[in-house]
């Protein structure tokens, strides 16, 4: 509900919101140029001096208004029409004529009324409104997203358009809540649907004095007001000694006499005006430059917001699985719910739909959060579901244990319950636990225990299709085939041998764009040397011969090193890392990059502890290779033999030569007294304290035994420091990168 208030809005007001937000964001350098121009002003006069010395260089002078940048106007009735001229504010000097800009004439018209009258205030509230329901369903469901108020600061996750819409919402929130809720506000006033309790008439007085008019220097109530306080003063009639001195105040409206120099009638500002007048500042940022400044930038992020707004929306939609064969609820024998909030479960929980139905059931499939009371014909429910924020919900499935409580299962209904999530947040799969022990608690039985898919795993997902099929006597052929992005053909130029003599046949494989070595012509056109962009620690999809499912490789270099380098192992039956193993140098691969942006050093100068094991010491090497301000480098690696697969020996010994690696602790586990790398973390428990009792940030890197392992050392040695794995995890100091 709160992601379609967010969205519908959205797409229906974005253009005008991006409309007002712009013309708003060039409005707001008016304040900044006003008070430019005024400057900083000296001793400022009262109201009476001042006047004195403006009557005394324009004797028609008919009104003198100070504007809220501090600018002094004098207007006079001449020959030809009314003459505004500028004043100092420090003595009544006349400054040259003023002339106000027509292109921010123009420009405040249109933020109000779009030129159209009293309907354009009508339009300008509306997308006031829109911008202010935007605001406030995109802070809630900023909230929700990362896990709570209190995390709302944490690294934002997801896609680059999903990061980018949240950073950027972070930043500019506040702003945002504040142009649109006053520009609202405003907006219902000059609609006259609120009012400020301020007449705009006030009646003229009475009891003028209808003397002789005293100079204007000795008028007592305007000797009384210091200019800071002056808005308008509008002078009496020539030679009507009846009328009197309009004046306005920042406190209210009154009369002056233009005899006595009494102050007649000041009808104060109510307290619906002073309001008024407060938002009227805060939208503006009149009077107070710098705000102005801050509202106008927050501004020009809303046409970013918008757009990148506009793709999430867009890709959500595209990726909606559309399901064959959906059958009711109440005449299914197989139920699957699901659990989502990105949309990716949605194309697992398809394949498994149609896997069934081809299988010969009846399958129904349903959000969680439209689980019904009863399933009259089920025999199975599968419950699909990701884990958001921090271990919480996904949108659909935000009210599945509440509607769980009500559940009235068949006696012979078995569940089995498939996470998805991330192993690099702290709480993974979380929600399909709690999931999973609610269903347990209903007294039903389970297919097969809860299981979990790592970072949308096609691979695991199979797996688990051929283990839940063998449970249904059943077989259940599984392959989701995510949409894979635009593939690039690379060549592989350079490659490195390890571990034949140990059984762990190891390669690092270096590629560039087909042709990149090319010399000549080719070079100087600069053909075919351009790979996609990339960092150390993101991923590369292979796709091999044969196979629609891509495999990912860490990767050990940036683009910038201007070739691509992975490490694999050579897996026996592994369709992938076969086929990378039998290449030769010019044969090509189709890849593409997925960013990792969550596996890396991050900025500072604080410590880093680095541990591998096996290939995992790829994305580590290319992180230590790109450290030239030399941060201190822990890095604990294990291998099988020294002389068989010590994977970038040289590189290292290289990087502790000049710097870039602090320390180097290799293990290996096939030579004499062989050990692993998690009894090289116990060896060194003092300095692993010290580095993290220093803020040092911890990366692993490898395969899942070997991380499980390091987690275990890890939380023994970190005790006595009241730290654990898990602890620094949630603090984004222990990242993962485990396959
Ligand atoms: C903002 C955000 C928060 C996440 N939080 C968690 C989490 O706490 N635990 C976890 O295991 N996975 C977490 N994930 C990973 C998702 O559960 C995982 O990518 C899942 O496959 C997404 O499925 P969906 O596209 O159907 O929503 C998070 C992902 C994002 C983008």
């Amino acid at each position: 509900m709160l992601r379609r208030i967010h969205s519908l809005p959205g797409l229906l007001a974005g253009l005008l919101v991006m409309f007002m937000a712009l013309s708003g964001a060039f409005l707001s350098l008016q304040p900044a140029i006003a008070q430019w121009q005024v400057g900083t002003a000296g001793t400022q006069l009262d109201v009476a001096a001042l006047s004195d010395a403006v009557v005394h260089g324009l004797p028609d002078v008919s009104r003198i208004v100070k504007q809220a940048s501090g600018a002094v106007i004098a207007y006079a009735d001449g020959a030809a029409g009314q003459l505004a001229t500028r004043i100092d504010p420090s003595s009544g000097a006349a400054l040259g004529p003023y002339e106000t800009s027509p292109v921010f004439a123009f420009m405040t018209e249109m933020h109000r009324s779009l030129l159209l009258g009293q309907g354009g205030h009508v339009v300008a509230g509306l997308a006031a409104l829109s911008m202010l329901v935007l605001s406030i369903s995109g802070g809630l469901l900023l909230v929700n997203r990362l896990g709570g108020w209190s995390r709302v600061f944490g690294a934002a996750k997801g896609t680059f358009q999903q990061r980018l819409h949240v950073d950027i919402g972070r930043i500019v929130l506040v702003a945002l809540l504040l142009s649109a809720f006053t520009g609202a506000y405003m907006s219902l006033v000059s609609i006259g649907l609120l009012s400020t309790g301020q007449d705009s008439f006030i009646p003229f007085p009475t009891t003028a004095d209808g003397g002789a008019p005293a100079p204007i220097s000795g008028l007592a109530a305007l000797q009384a007001l210091p200019l800071a306080q002056l808005r308008e003063l509008v002078f009496p009639a020539p030679g009507d000694p009846t009328d009197v001195f309009a004046i306005t105040t920042n406190a209210g409206q009154g009369f002056v006499d233009q005899a006595s120099g009494a102050m007649l009638g000041f009808v104060p500002n109510s307290f619906g005006q002073t309001v008024y007048e407060a938002f009227y500042t805060l939208h503006t940022g009149q009077g107070i430059a710098w705000l102005g400044l801050v509202l106008g930038l927050a501004a020009l992020a809303v046409p970013v917001m918008s757009v990148s707004g506009a793709l999430i929306w867009w890709s959500r939609r595209h990726n909606q699985p559309r399901l064959k064969h959906n059958v009711a609820g109440g005449a299914a024998d197989t139920i699957i719910l699901v659990g989502s909030e990105g949309n990716s479960t949605w194309g697992f929980a398809t394949v498994l739909h149609d896997a069934l139905t081809l299988a010969g059931h009846r399958v129904h499939t349903a959000p969680m959060n439209s689980l019904a009371r009863h399933y009259g014909k089920a025999r199975r429910m599968f419950v699909l579901t990701a884990t958001y924020g921090d271990g919480a919900a996904p949108q659909s499935a935000s009210r599945f244990l509440s509607r769980l409580e009500r559940f009235k299962p068949r006696p012979d209904l078995a569940f089995a319950v498939l996470g998805f999530g991330d192993r690099s947040f702290a709480h993974f799969c979380q929600f399909a636990d709690e999931v999973g022990a609610a269903l347990l608690a209903t007294g039903m039985d389970q297919i097969q225990s809860s299981c979990t898919i790592d970072r949308q795993s096609s691979q695991s997902f199979a797996q688990w299709g051929v283990e839940t099929g063998t449970r249904l006597g059943t077989v259940l052929h599984l392959v989701h085939t995510p949409r894979l992005p635009r593939t690039t053909r690379l060549e592989l130029i350079d490659r490195d041998d390890y571990g034949v003599e140990v059984q762990a046949p190891t390669s690092v494989l270096r590629f560039a764009m087909p042709g990149a070595k090319r010399t000549g012509l080719g070079k100087l056109l600069g053909l075919g040397s351009r790979l996609p962009r990339f960092e150390v620690g993101d991923l590369v999809g292979i796709v091999p011969p044969g196979s629609p499912i891509p495999r990912y490789y860490s990767l050990a270099s940036a683009s910038r090193d201007g070739m691509l380098e992975i490490c694999v192992r050579k897996q026996t039956g592994g369709l992938c890392s076969e086929f990378l193993h039998a290449l030769t140098p010019g044969e090509n691969i189709d890849a593409f990059v997925k960013s990792n942006p969550d596996f890396r050093p991050g900025r500072g100068r604080s410590p880093l502890i680095m541990i591998g094991a096996g290939t995992g010491i790829a994305p580590l090497a290319g992180f230590i290779r790109h450290n030239r301000h030399h941060r201190p480098v822990h890095l604990y690696w294990g291998g099988r033999d020294p002389r068989s697969d010590f994977l970038y020996a040289v590189d290292m010994a290289q990087c502790l030569g000049d710097a870039r690696l602090a320390r180097f602790e290799p293990a290996f586990s096939r030579t004499v007294g062989g050990r692993y790398v998690q009894q090289s973390l116990r060896d060194d428990v003092d300095a692993i304290r010290d580095l993290v009792a220093h803020g040092a940030r911890i990366m692993v890197c490898g395969g899942r035994d070997m991380a499980g392992g390091v987690r275990t050392a890890l939380d023994d040695i970190l005790a006595p420091l009241g730290e654990s794995a898990q602890s620094l995890k949630s603090t984004g100091r222990y990242l993962e990168d485990v396959y």
